[in-house]
This record gives C-alpha cells, structure tokens and sequence, in this order.
C-alpha cells in the first residue's frame, strides 16, 4: 500500500483529492503543505496531494514555493475539485464574533459573510478542517469549511453550499521523488519553475520558445526568488508531455535560457487533448530530425 501525505488534518478538499487520485492507499494528514512535501523528500511518505490553484482566488503559493525549492519532486497526477462551503459551528452555541478557515477560503465567501454574519471577524487558519478544529476547542465561533469536515467533527451546518462564485474549481497535484514518469496520454500537462537573469526580454524569450512551437500554456505565475528584491521564478504549465518530441525540444531550449525545473509531466484532469498547430506535431519533429540525420550521413539535402 503506497503511503500518502496530504494537507491536513482530515476533512479538508485536499483529503477529498487525495482519496480521488489514490483510493485505498494509505493516507497521512500533515499540518502544512511543506511539511506534507517534506515527508515525501524525507521517504516517510511516497507522494503527498497538495492544492496548486484556485479557479477564483489563484495559485496556493505554499505549493508553488514547496515545490521550488529543496530536493526535487514531481507531479504524477491532477485532479480538480468543485469548491463550495459549509460553515460550522458548536451545536447550540448562540453568537459568532469570528469565523475561520484557510485564506483561500475566506477570499471565496467575503460576501456571503458581509450578508450573513456582518458582525463576525474572519481569522486565517491553516487549513479549512484545521479551522473546524479550532471551533470544536473553542478558538472561534464558526468555521468555513469543506462539506465533509462535517463528518469528522461534532459540530452542526450554519450554511451549506456557500459559495460567492458559483463553480469554482481547485486544482490538486501528487507530487513524487523523481522517478519514472506516467506515459504520455495526449492530454497530458508539464509544469516547470524557470529563473532567468533579470534583463530585457527574458520572460518573452522563454515564451517564444513554447509559442515558435505551438505549445499551449494553461497557466503562468511569477513568484519571487525570496532572495533578490525584484527577482522572479515563472511558474509554467503548458500542454504535452516531456516524452514527446516537440516538447523535448522546447524544454531542451528553455533549458538553455533559464534555470529550469522539471515539475513533472501529468494526465490532465479534464481529458483536454493537446492544441496541435499545422507542422508542429510529434511526427512533424520526428521527420526534421530525419532529414537532419540524413544530411549529416550525406544521405539526403
Ligand atoms: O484547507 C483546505 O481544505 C484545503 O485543502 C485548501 C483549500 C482551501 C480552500 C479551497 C480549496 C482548497
């Protein structure tokens, strides 16, 4: 049975993710998202499912900034979750001053709370169960959680299907130690973390390197380095799958230009197939390479 860290405790979405991308396997709630990656890179856990972003309030930058630095890891599989809330509370208790749950959560139900509990104070908590928690011990009055926190803590529904934007979505990975990877699909995602020294046109060079090859992003997010002010890492997922030809020669030139980390090379969630565009499929690279072979065997010209 494979040993899974996930973002904790238990009743948060990322358990709900982690039991949709491994059913049956072993599963350990840790506190925070970097130390659910650190049981990976410590050999305590074999993977960890951890959040990545977020249709309405982005990307979740502990990931970002866990996967980005320290030992490498990979993602191996996505899957993504509708989002909507309850909002809990001890039975019975009367008055709620405060409410809390992790910050993406709040972000998501500002104003389903300045309509419904004006007067409540909303506190940031680890995580949405990890706030459920702290309504069972008495920190706060109310917590804004995921539907099944409900059926890991005594506490009774305020509100269910709590949600300012209605099908929101979050996007969870399962991150490994480097090792094999799953076989390309067609509809496959790659992420990579890319620094590049700071000067006139380097984000555009790399990006020019995936649009010259008709590779489409699904997302790009800049974070800083936490080192240098003003210096950046390009967090970039982009359709296709490193095994195939045209990516292998996209990410051997943004491996030129940049600091590159491979964050792995993953079945999309939605099933999209890759966008292909006319000369820049697999085989269109796999006959340039031919006829380049052929020129230098004084075969062909
Ligand atoms: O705190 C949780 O339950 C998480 O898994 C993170 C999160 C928070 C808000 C929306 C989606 C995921």
């Amino acid at each position: 049975m494979l040993r899974i860290a996930y973002f904790g405790p238990q009743g948060t979405f990322t358990e709900q993710a982690a039991r949709a991308l491994a059913p049956g396997e072993d599963l350990t709630p840790y506190e925070t998202v970097r130390l659910a990656l650190q049981a990976v890179r410590d050999g305590a856990a074999d993977a960890a499912c951890v959040p990545i972003e977020n249709s309405v309030e982005g990307v979740v930058p502990a990931t970002l900034d866990g996967l980005s630095d320290g030992d490498p890891l990979v993602a191996t599989a996505e899957t993504i979750l509708p989002i909507h809330f309850s909002v809990l509370k001890r039975p019975g208790d009367g008055g709620i001053r405060t409410v809390a749950s992790h910050p993406h959560a709040l972000a998501q139900v500002r104003e389903w709370l300045e309509a419904n509990l004006p007067d409540a104070t909303p506190v940031a908590s680890s995580s949405t169960a990890a706030a459920a928690v702290g309504v069972v011990e008495g920190d706060f009055d109310a917590a804004v959680s995921a539907p099944v926190a409900i059926e890991h803590y005594p506490l009774e529904e305020l509100a269910t299907g709590v949600a300012d934007v209605r099908d929101a979505q979050t996007r969870f990975l399962m991150v490994r130690r480097p090792g094999e990877l799953p076989a390309p699909t067609g509809a496959d995602r790659t992420s990579i973390v890319a620094a590049a020294v700071n000067r006139t046109g380097t984000l555009s060079d790399l990006l020019v390197e995936l649009a010259g090859r008709g590779i489409n992003l699904t997302r790009i997010d800049a974070r800083p380095t936490r080192n240098n002010f003003g210096e950046y890492r390009f967090f970039i997922d982009f359709e296709g799958h490193v095994a195939e030809p045209r990516i292998i020669d996209a990410m051997t030139a943004l491996r030129r230009r940049s600091h590159l980390r491979f964050l792995g090379s993953y079945p999309r969630a939605d099933e999209v197939a890759a966008t292909i565009e006319d000369g820049a499929g697999n085989q269109d690279f796999l006959d340039a390479q031919a006829w380049v072979d052929a020129v230098l065997k004084g075969e062909g010209a």
